[in-house]
């Protein structure tokens, strides 16, 4: 028997049929004259002896690309079935193949149905939709949004040959729009009509995304809209941290395939608040050598990813210190306490955000509930004043670009940020075994990181003329900001309704 390579099973009804199920008869139908289609555990299984008709198992052209069932048998997961349809006479099943290392495309099978299990079919097409889909919801509307500039300037061909035709297949209704300028994905949020869509799609890297929550805040509506249209994006950008963190892959159909089977997830954001300006962050901020490294180092986009290392060293090597006054709202600040946190939240089942958003219709953005960034350190915060922080980073998701687990007890939605604090003195050689322990899952538990969860944090650049402050890879003014989490504000598709697709801190 072949068998598909297997995606993930689908998530929530995996454990819904034993192996006794597998031969079930109220799973199994029988199509053309010698095939057999029953549902097994976590897939479709085909049994078919293709010699004795050739006529059962046809060859259909789907997307331009002709499929051939060259196998009698084979097994499709559960989570691989984009659709499934039945006419009087034919039964037709839809599911991404696996054509190359991570590519899947669209694929076709067309049976002729037998007189005799037409009271069945019916019953036997929902029920495959059902462990098809789990709790996700089917044929989403999706505004789709490409940044023809993202990453290398190949958003649109991505999107064209590896999304669209899977999107297509699993009967999305797709609404495509290219933005035009800078900027552009902040009016198209702000006038998004939030009854016409389940989701904006950004072909893009992080900065689009960026945008469209920016754009959907200046709403009256915007706690409405945050919590009914999910964001997510397909990676066209050079980051692309928000794909990594919901989907664990940067492959553009491993995406558009876990878009489509995405459960929605509440999502934490932040509010920034700066001067008199209020900005919403899904991802992180950074102040110190993580910043500057990537932020400070634009005019060597010629060398690649190797602008941002290369940045890193040279601060390194001049053991670069940032001056700064912190002061934290902290939830926890023991590792171990942190390590609790993760596995039970972990444990717990997935609560998911319902199709349509919940009770938030009409409301605004919610009030800081800690103040803005001039109003005085609440009382019960803590501060730390410091000449020596080397590196001071907040995390709202896990991975902060490829093989960069940096906050891995990081969750989406328990009202926390992660905030980690490195001092800048520890030594080269220690920074630079940071780095490598990043990349083993090595990193939470050095003991120079400090690691504190928090749902708000000010911080007061000092002692320096000008610098870069980074917020979700944007650069923002060098001068005291405040942050504050909104639990469960917005709404991601992620694949396990409630984690990032990222190892755990243990
Ligand atoms: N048509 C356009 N022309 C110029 N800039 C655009 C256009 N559309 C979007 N942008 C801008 O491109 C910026 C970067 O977008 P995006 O994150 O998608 O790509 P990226 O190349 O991965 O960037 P990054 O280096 O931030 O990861 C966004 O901030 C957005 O304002």
């Amino acid at each position: 028997m072949s068998t598909e390579s297997s995606t993930q099973k689908s998530p929530l009804l995996a454990d819904t049929l034993t192996d006794s199920d597998n031969f079930n008869s109220n799973f199994v139908i029988k199509v053309g004259k010698n095939v057999t289609l029953a549902l097994g555990a976590d897939a479709l299984l085909i049994h078919a002896i293709v010699d004795a008709d050739p006529k059962v198992v046809k060859n259909i052209q789907c997307c331009g690309l002709w499929t051939t069932e060259s196998s009698p048998s084979q097994e499709i997961p559960f989570y691989n079935i984009l659709a499934v349809e039945a006419s009087e006479s034919t039964l037709s099943i839809k599911y991404a193949k696996l054509l190359l290392k991570e590519d899947y495309s669209p694929s076709t099978l067309q049976y002729i149905l037998n007189g005799g299990e037409a009271t069945k079919v019916e019953s036997w097409v929902e029920r495959l939709l059902e462990l098809a889909y789990g709790d996700a919801q089917r044929n989403k509307r999706l505004r789709v949004l490409i940044n023809p500039y993202g990453g290398k300037g190949y958003a649109t061909d991505l999107y064209a040959q590896y999304a669209a035709p899977m999107f297509e297949a699993a009967g999305c209704k797709i609404d495509l729009e290219t933005t035009t300028h800078s900027g552009h994905a902040i009016d198209l949020g702000e006038n998004i009509d939030v009854d016409a869509y389940d989701a904006v799609v950004c072909c893009s890297g992080d900065g689009l995304p960026y945008e469209v929550l920016n754009g959907l805040a200046k709403k009256p509506n915007a706690s409405e809209a945050l919590t009914k249209l999910a964001i997510t994006m397909l990676p066209c950008g050079s980051g692309n941290a928000l794909a990594w963190n919901l989907y664990g892959t940067n492959s553009v159909s491993l995406v558009a395939l876990a878009i489509i089977k995405g459960l929605r997830t509440p999502l934490d954001l932040a509010s920034i608040s700066q001067g008199n300006t209020r900005t919403l962050s899904f991802l992180s901020q950074s102040y110190g050598i993580i910043a500057e490294s990537d932020l400070g180092t634009d005019h060597l986009r010629w060398m690649g990813a190797a602008r941002f290392t290369y940045g890193f060293l040279v601060r390194l090597i001049a053991q670069k210190t940032y001056p700064c006054d912190v002061a934290f709202k902290v939830e926890m600040d023991q590792k171990k306490d942190i390590k609790e946190h993760y596995l039970a939240y972990k444990n717990k089942k997935p609560e998911l955000r319902p199709v349509g958003g919940g009770d938030q219709v009409g409301k605004g953005l919610p009030p800081l509930k800690y103040g803005t960034v001039d109003d005085e350190v609440p009382s019960d915060w803590e501060k730390v004043s410091t000449d020596t922080i080397g590196n001071l980073y907040a995390g709202n998701m896990a991975i902060m670009s490829a093989d960069v687990n940096f906050f891995p007890a990081s969750l989406p939605g328990d009202g926390m940020m992660d905030l980690v604090m490195i001092d800048g003195t520890i030594g080269r050689m220690k920074s630079l075994s940071m780095m490598t322990a990043v990349e083993k899952g090595q990193f939470f538990d050095i003991p120079e990181v400090e690691v504190r969860k928090v749902s708000g944090y000010r911080l007061i650049p000092r002692n320096q003329g000008d610098g870069y402050i980074s917020v979700d890879g944007e650069r923002i003014p060098f001068s005291p900001f405040q942050v504050e989490i909104h639990q469960g504000l917005g709404t991601a598709l992620s694949k396990s309704g409630h984690l990032y697709e990222a190892r755990g801190p243990c």
